[in-house]
C-alpha cells in the first residue's frame, strides 16, 4: 500500500491543551479517506500540520513522500480548509485566472473552463461571486483546490453549510474525482452517513488521538453489541463478565446476534429486569459514538 501521507507520533500543543496528541497515521493513495472525530478532536489541526501552515510540537509528518513544507511535495497537493472567501466583485472564472497566476500558471482558459465545467459552474462562470451560496462558494473552492493538477486534495468539512442537493452534487464530485480522475481525497467532516457513503476508508480522531482506522465497511460490520437498559446494573455486569461494557444506566453485551434471546433469557432468570435491548455498532455513527463516547441521539439508534 503506498502512502501519500504519513505522520508519526504528531503532537500539537496549545498552552494545557493537546489538539493532536502522539498521532501515527497512514493514508494510502487513491480513494475517499474521511477523518471524523467531534468538535476539538484535532482534524483541523491535522490538516493546518500537513498543508505547512503551523508546526507541529513534536513528531513529523511527510506528504506525497516529502516533508512538509517541502515545496515539491505541496505542489502535488490542493487544499479547501474552510469556506473560501474571494474578492465579491470577481467572477468565478476571474478566480480561477487569478489563482493560476498566483500559482505561476498560464491563464489557459481550457484548464478554468475543464475545472468550472467538472465542478458544475459553467452556467455560473461569469457571475461575481459576491451572490454564490454556500455550496457555490465550495465548488468554487474544490476547482481552486484542482487548478494545479494535485494528486492529492483535503478538504476540511466540504459540505458544511450546504443544502441537501448541494450535498448530494459534492459527494458525487468527490467520488468522480477520486475514481475517474485518480486523486487521492483527503476530507474531515461531521456528516457521518455522509462520510459513511463517500468515503472509502476513515480514521476516527478523539482528543488528538486515534481511536479507529480502517475501511468503512471494516468499521460498520464489526463490533455490533447488544445494548441492555437493566437493573440491577452490577448485578448484571458481575453475570456478564468480560462479555459485559457498562455505558452509562445500560450494558454493551458483546455476543453475537444469535445468542441475544438466550442472553436476555438467562439474565431474566437470574432477576434481571431488562427496560430495553437493541444491537448498536452496525453503521459508522455508531461507531462514531461508541468511540469517541458523543452522545447517542435517538435518531442515530439502529434498532435490530
Ligand atoms: N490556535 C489555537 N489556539 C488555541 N487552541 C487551539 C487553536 N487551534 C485549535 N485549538 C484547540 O485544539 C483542539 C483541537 O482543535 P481543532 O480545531 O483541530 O479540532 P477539530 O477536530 O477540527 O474541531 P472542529 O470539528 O470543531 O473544527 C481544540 O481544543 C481547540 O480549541
Amino acid at each position: 500500500m503506498s502512502a501519500v501521507i504519513e505522520t508519526r507520533n504528531l503532537t500539537k500543543t496549545y498552552g494545557t491543551v493537546k489538539a493532536l496528541d502522539g498521532l501515527s497515521l497512514t493514508i494510502p493513495k487513491g480513494g475517499v479517506y474521511g477523518v471524523l472525530g467531534p468538535n476539538g478532536a484535532g482534524k483541523s489541526t491535522l490538516f493546518r500540520i500537513l498543508l505547512g501552515l503551523i508546526a507541529p510540537t513534536e513528531g513529523d509528518a511527510s506528504v506525497m513522500g516529502g516533508a512538509i513544507r517541502d515545496p515539491k511535495a505541496m505542489r502535488r497537493m490542493g487544499s479547501m480548509i474552510e469556506t473560501p472567501r474571494y474578492p465579491p466583485y470577481m467572477s468565478a472564472r476571474q478566480v480561477l485566472t487569478w489563482l493560476s497566476l498566483a500559482h505561476g500558471l498560464t491563464s489557459d482558459t481550457t484548464r478554468t473552463d475543464r475545472w468550472l465545467e467538472r465542478v458544475g459552474l459553467t452556467e455560473a462562470a461569469d457571475r461575481r461571486v459576491r451572490g454564490f451560496s454556500v455550496g457555490m462558494l465550495q465548488r468554487l473552492g474544490v476547482a481552486a483546490a484542482l487548478i494545479t493538477e494535485p494528486e492529492l486534495i483535503i478538504l476540511d468539512e466540504p459540505t458544511s453549510g450546504m443544502d441537501p442537493p448541494g450535498i448530494q452534487e459534492m459527494r458525487a464530485l468527490i467520488r468522480s474525482l477520486a475514481h475517474d480522475d485518480g486523486l487521492t481525497v483527503v476530507l474531515a467532516s461531521h456528516q457521518l452517513l455522509e462520510v459513511q457513503r463517500v468515503c472509502d476508508r476513515v480514521a476516527i480522531l478523539n482528543k488528538g488521538k486515534l481511536v479507529r482506522e480502517g475501511t468503512v465497511s471494516e468499521l460498520t460490520t464489526t463490533g455490533e453489541r447488544l445494548r441492555l437498559s437493566l437493573t440491577p446494573l452490577d448485578k448484571a455486569s458481575t453475570i456478564l463478565g468480560e462479555r459485559g461494557t457498562v455505558d452509562g444506566t445500560a450494558i454493551l453485551a458483546n455476543v453475537p446476534r444469535a445468542e441475544g434471546p438466550a442472553l436476555i433469557r438467562a439474565l431474566v432468570e437470574q432477576g434481571i429486569d431488562i427496560d430495553e435491548a437493541r444491537w448498536v455498532g452496525t453503521d459508522l455513527e455508531s461507531v462514531f459514538f461508541t468511540e469517541t463516547g458523543s452522545i447517542q441521539t435517538p435518531e442515530h439508534d439502529h434498532v435490530g
